[in-house]
């Protein structure tokens, strides 16, 4: 099985006709994430895919409690070979009560970001990797009308987005929802450029 090392993490990929195969968003988000992450920390990861980002924050940072939650279930599997506590269910749904009962102080999330019409869905789970409705920001807006019950005060959530997700958009949206919005990282990458957004709860 291919694997790859980044920051002191090795994470074994699994099949990438089925599992995400992490690129430059999750390399960007995975870097911003190690900035951001402190011991002690409780962290919360929704759609961990191959467990890239997860894999390494534990890789970097011995004392942090992690769990992540992810929607196809050969990405489970993979983030399962790569030691992560995972969970298959759609954004928060799944998550058990005694993780219900706890608040995370950072929520991380690489959503499928591309505005995508019915013709351009692929079949099979990767396309959960992608798809992001027409407006590219369904996934996103589903998961940021819930995050708020899910942090402690004080808390943050780091979210990868592209410069077609509509920057505008998602910062109007956070900032309604009582987020402090910044922009913590950018890249560009080929047609578009890559985001990483933080947003702190007031
Ligand atoms: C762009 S990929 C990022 C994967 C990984 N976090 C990374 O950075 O390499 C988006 C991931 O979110 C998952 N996903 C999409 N919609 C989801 C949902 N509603 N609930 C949980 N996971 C979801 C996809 O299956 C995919 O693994």
């Amino acid at each position: 099985m291919v694997e790859i090392e980044y920051r002191k993490a090795r994470i074994k990929l699994g099949d990438t006709d089925l599992v995400y195969e992490p690129a430059e968003d999750s390399f960007l988000l995975a870097d911003a994430a190690l900035i951001e992450a402190k011991p002690g920390m409780h962290i919360l990861e929704i759609g961990t895919g191959s467990g890239f980002v997860s894999a390494v924050l534990l890789a970097n940072l011995k004392d942090i409690r992690l769990v992540a939650t992810e929607i196809n279930p050969h990405a489970v599997r993979c983030a399962k070979m790569n030691g992560i506590e995972v969970i298959r269910t759609d954004l928060f749904k799944g998550l058990k009560p005694r993780h219900q009962e706890t608040r995370f102080d950072l929520i991380l999330f690489n959503p499928p970001y591309l505005p995508t019409s019915k013709e351009e869905k692929i079949p099979g789970w990767l396309n959960y990797a992608f798809d992001g409705g027409t407006s590219g920001r369904e996934t996103l807006d589903r998961f940021l009308d819930e995050v708020r019950d899910y942090l402690k005060p004080g808390g943050k959530i780091l979210v990868l987005i592209s410069s077609i997700t509509g920057m505008e958009a998602v910062k109007e949206k956070m900032e309604k929802l009582g987020f402090v919005v910044e922009v913590v990282a950018r890249k560009k990458v080929s047609f578009e450029e890559l985001i990483v957004v933080r947003g702190k709860l007031r």
